[in-house]
């Protein structure tokens, strides 16, 4: 059985997903969520997948020895650990953005977790989990390739991938995804426009994201990075941004704190990536 944890908008489309591929999957989330899946199914709207209502099994604890899919945002591991730990899981393979969660998990006693990324453009819109852009892909660790989640996935018609050591594939991901994620929350603008704001933020904030990556393990040049965040879609906006617009909790601290934490830690000054943290920051007061 394949637990999904957290069935919001990545968690949620895979769980549909999962579930129309045949797969024994079972969604575990907080007791409203959990009785809306159950009543009303997953309603999913995607250009690449079609549109379908998923009758995916809903319930609030994670269920004994399955593989979970960690699906949830930053700030609600520390909720959602404790009953995985419980369970004790087959494997865990943890989709989050960043890298903070990577440290808990792995201090965590569980048998058998990879940290992977995952590339897709998912929201939450009203009841339904929109999936624009046209791709979904996963990439894990090499020593994670064949689990039983990556394989169930890749049945599922997700793109799945290996990306070398967890820190190659966490790092490959956060260095392009916190620029995307803090400019077009700082500027509330899609990602080509919000590139284009401030040239000088922009650039500084790329800079010191691709030091921080470099004393982090992953050897990037800012120009390198520059030219990845201008080949995105220039209509992409970011989950960081759709939180920060919304109000309330968001992953500013797992993505724009920890970076700021790393720098300080390698002696990196960062006065862009300080800025940009300290107004979103502020908006938050
Ligand atoms: N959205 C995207 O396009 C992408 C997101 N990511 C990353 O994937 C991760 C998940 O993001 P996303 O799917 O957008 O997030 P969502 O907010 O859409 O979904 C998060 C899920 O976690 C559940 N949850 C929240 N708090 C708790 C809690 N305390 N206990 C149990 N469950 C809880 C939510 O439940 P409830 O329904 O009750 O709120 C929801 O089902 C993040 O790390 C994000 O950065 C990565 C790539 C792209
Ligand atoms: C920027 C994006 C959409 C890339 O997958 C992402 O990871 C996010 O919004 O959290």
């Amino acid at each position: 059985m394949i637990t999904v944890v957290g069935p919001g908008a990545v968690g949620g489309l895979l769980a549909a997903l999962l579930h129309r591929a045949g797969e024994d999957v079972v969604a575990v989330a907080r007791p409203a969520t959990a009785q809306r899946i159950a009543a009303e199914g997953l309603q999913v709207r995607s250009d690449a997948f079609g549109t379908w209502t998923a009758h995916v099994p809903a319930t609030t604890a994670v269920p004994a020895g399955s593989a979970v899919v960690l699906a949830v945002k930053a700030y609600a591991l520390d909720d959602v650990l404790p009953g995985i730990v419980a369970a004790r899981p087959r494997a865990v393979l943890a989709l989050l953005n960043g890298t903070a969660h990577a440290r808990a998990l792995h201090a965590a006693g569980l048998e058998d977790v990879a940290c992977a990324s995952i590339q897709v453009e998912a929201a939450r819109e009203q009841e339904a989990i929109v999936h624009r852009g046209g791709y979904c892909i996963v990439t894990v660790p090499d020593a994670a390739a064949g689990g039983a989640v990556p394989e169930a996935l890749a049945r599922a018609g997700v793109t799945v991938r290996t990306g070398g050591s967890e820190n190659e594939v966490l790092w490959r991901k956060y260095s392009f995804l916190a620029p995307t994620a803090l400019l077009t929350s700082w500027t509330d603008l899609p990602i080509g426009p919000a590139l284009e704001r401030d040239p000088a933020v922009t650039a500084g904030v790329v800079e010191e994201v691709a030091a921080v990556a470099t004393a982090e393990g992953l050897t990037l040049e800012p120009e390198r990075l520059m030219a990845a965040l201008r080949k995105l879609p220039g209509t992409l906006e970011s989950s960081l941004q759709h939180d920060v617009r919304r109000g309330g909790a968001s992953e500013l601290e797992a993505l724009g704190g920890n970076l700021l934490a790393l720098a300080a830690e390698h002696a990196i000054p960062a006065p862009s990536l300080e800025r940009v943290v300290g107004d979103l920051r502020g908006r938050h007061d």
